[in-house]
């Protein structure tokens, strides 16, 4: 559905779907609202095709958003899920994360049919295509298609569909992550299990190996887990809550949490909110995605945050991950 003109600031425009809310705002700053069952929602923000909010049944937000986020295009606002691409990090010669999390995306009118979901309750599809200054630093073109769905059991999906649509024959390489903030109640609580004994890439893209504990969290963390299997948990046993991360097509996972002397130097992050927040991005790094014209890459995410079988110190892996 196309977004209208706004009549006020902040007009709110009404989709065919009782449960898909378009908020116009002004400063480039409209919204897009799904509604699930009870409280459950996830909003979305047009600049940077960004989740800045996703909330359980009971209204509980679990994405982390930093309360010194600068909510002002055109910097990324710190938390949700900014979207990084054409590269991740500093891996390659653009800006760090890429160009994507800085650009409006508009609603996609028409996208391409994805298989049918009956458990989607609501979901919107927006776009994302070069600029003219784009294509100066990355001369490629391509169409970004990212659907959005919030399921019946409150589940969140991100599905991203990029396709090259270069015309001069020439195929393009890129990086990718979901830089997904995840809200934890206190960091040194959480264990992240799935990744134990993977190869990564450290802060100086050196390969290392990890132990074959779950990951715990005493000081900085900043890895990119290589080739990992489909799915991560994120067990917070203070809240008593895991979140399961299911990835398909994102071979790699980067943790990152700042910890507080990074945190200290961040401008749009409070200097103690290193102990609330956790990110676990699906990625591809190691190995870019090279796509030919005419061709189209899929990349998928599915969040959902279950109360954790945790019950004193014994959590079963294996009902996590697999159950
Ligand atoms: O400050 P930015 O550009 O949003 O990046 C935040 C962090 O994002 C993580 O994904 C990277 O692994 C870190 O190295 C980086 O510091």
């Amino acid at each position: 559905m196309a977004a209208s003109t706004p009549q006020s600031p902040h007009h709110q425009q009404q989709s065919s779907s009782p449960f898909v809310e378009y908020i116009r705002a002004p400063g480039g700053l409209d919204k897009v609202l799904l509604r699930g069952g009870r409280s459950c929602s996830v909003e979305i923000r047009l600049f940077g095709g960004q989740v800045t909010s996703w909330k359980n049944d009971h209204g509980e937000e679990l994405l982390f958003v930093s309360s010194k986020a600068n909510f002002r295009p055109p910097k990324a606002l710190r938390g949700g899920i900014p979207i990084c691409f054409p590269q991740f990090g500093s891996h390659g010669n653009l800006e760090q994360h890429g160009f994507a999390r800085n650009r409006l995306w508009t609603i996609d009118d028409n996208p391409p049919p994805l298989p049918v979901n009956p458990a989607i309750k609501a979901f919107v599809d927006i776009i994302l295509k070069p600029t003219e200054d784009d294509l100066k630093t990355w001369p490629h073109s391509f169409e970004f298609r990212l659907r959005i769905a919030l399921g019946a059991l409150g589940d969140l999906s991100l599905t991203s569909r990029i396709r090259n649509t270069n015309t001069d024959g020439r195929p393009f390489s890129y990086t990718f992550a979901y830089h997904t903030y995840f809200s934890v109640s206190d960091i040194s609580e959480v264990r992240v299990e799935g990744l134990e004994t993977m190869d990564y890439l450290d802060l100086k893209k050196e390969r290392c190996t990890e132990q074959g504990d779950a990951i715990v969290f005493e000081s900085e963390v900043d890895k990119v887990y290589l080739s990992t299997p489909p799915k991560v948990a994120i067990i917070d046993h203070e809240k008593k809550r895991t979140f399961v991360v299911t990835k398909e097509g994102l071979p790699d996972v980067v943790v990152w949490n700042p910890w507080d002397k990074k945190a200290k130097a961040m401008q749009d992050f409070g200097d103690s909110e290193y102990k609330h927040m956790l990110c676990v991005e699906p990625a591809a790094v190691e190995k870019p995605i090279t796509l030919k014209p005419g061709e189209e890459w899929k990349g998928r995410v599915a969040l959902s945050a279950v109360p954790s079988s945790y019950c004193s110190g014994q959590l079963d892996p294996l009902m996590v991950l697999h159950g």
